[in-house]
């Protein structure tokens, strides 16, 4: 929201937030085909109060719920810039690049465009990179030996003084490979996004008519014995060869995003906010399991929701600060935000 809007976020009780979330909810539900009207498009047309046709009321409240965050988040957004309040947010700059010698209908139509773009942004981008950012805390608990060697190298790169920056990445190498990782441990669309055929197709034998619904199985993919060995452990190493990431290893980022041209237009944002995310927390923070009565590490597993959409199911961890140094560096990036 700061950074497509510049509004700032106000947790779980963030009327936006809360909004968008009951959207995607009704999104997941329905986009994965496991409802009637998938197999039965002549369904659309029967009025909700009919027995079985209630997804219409849900149709409605999801495209209302949609439809008021996109204007709702605009108006705040453009009342500020109104007011000369300094916004450097992504959906401002687009504005400032309207011609303003352009017909009224124009810029009408072109703000339109620019809100849709706040909106798929905020709908599409946030839970999924959450989702893969929770994954990370989930997957420190229970491979500490992980945790410890990214800690090593960002000692080593960063030192204790400052916060990792994009200008770091290319230096760490073990980061980039837990990035990786992450988005292959715990796939966010483990059936990617449903696409349809637009012609007949004949593939390996098989007839794919037109109009029919494809789902690429992203997760089996990604949790491939034969390209990936023990695939259901977090272990980053497996991209890493000669102290560099290893080319030849089957690269998470060509599926874990989609396909096709309607492939995650979002992904370089998503691959250097996880990246940036990740390696920050990591600097600073220590993520252990949380510890029982007798001071034993409770044990964690990655089980997760299912849907068009999956999160880890809840778990817990305790989550500290590294150092003296590291908690000054976060209360600086607190007090700066
Ligand atoms: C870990 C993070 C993310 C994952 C795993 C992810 C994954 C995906 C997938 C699987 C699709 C469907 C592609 C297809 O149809 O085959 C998609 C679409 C899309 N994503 Fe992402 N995404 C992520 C983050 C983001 C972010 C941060 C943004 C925007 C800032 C974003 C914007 C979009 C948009 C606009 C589409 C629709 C593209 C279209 O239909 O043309 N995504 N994403």
């Amino acid at each position: 929201m700061q950074l497509m809007y510049g509004l700032e976020a106000k947790g779980e009780q963030d009327e936006f937030i809360a909004t968008v979330e009951e959207a995607m909810a009704l999104t997941s539900q329905y986009t994965t085909g496991n409802h009637p009207v998938d197999v039965f498009p002549f369904l659309r047309h029967l009025p909700g109060w009919i027995p079985g046709a209630g997804f219409q009321y849900d149709f409605a409240r999801c495209k209302a719920a949609i439809t008021y965050v996109k204007e709702a988040a605009f108006a705040l957004m453009k009342a500020a810039l109104d007011r000369g309040d300094s916004t450097s947010c992504s959906l401002a700059i687009l504005l400032s690049r309207i011609d303003g010698r352009s017909s009224d209908a124009q810029i009408a139509y072109q703000e339109d465009v620019i809100k849709n773009v706040g909106l798929i942004a905020f709908e599409a981008g946030s839970d999924t990179s959450y989702s893969t950012l929770v994954s990370v805390f989930l997957a420190m608990t229970l491979y500490p030996e992980v945790q410890k060697k990214a800690q090593e190298e960002l000692d080593a790169v960063v030192g204790p003084y400052r916060l990792p920056g994009f200008e770091d990445r290319g230096a760490l190498v073990y980061i980039n490979a837990i990035v990786k990782e992450a988005m292959r441990w715990h796939v966010v669309l483990p059936l990617g996004v449903p696409h349809r055929t637009i012609e007949d197709d004949v593939i390996d034998g098989y007839f794919i008519p037109a109009g029919s619904m494809i789902l690429a199985n992203t997760w089996a993919i990604l949790h491939d014995p034969e390209a990936y060995d023990n695939p259901e452990e977090f272990r980053p190493e497996r991209f890493i060869r000669d102290g560099k990431l290893d080319p030849t290893v089957r690269d998470p980022y060509a599926y874990a995003f989609g396909y096709g041209r309607r492939v995650c237009a979002g992904r370089y944002f998503a691959d250097e906010a996880l990246y940036l995310a990740i390696a920050s927390i990591l600097h600073v923070f220590n993520i252990t399991a949380p510890l029982d009565e007798q001071g034993r590490s409770i044990k964690t597993e990655l089980r997760q929701t299912s849907g068009l959409l999956t999160y880890p199911k809840e778990f817990r961890c305790v989550v500290t600060p590294r150092s003296e140094e590291a908690a000054s560096l976060i209360k600086g990036a607190v007090s700066s935000a």
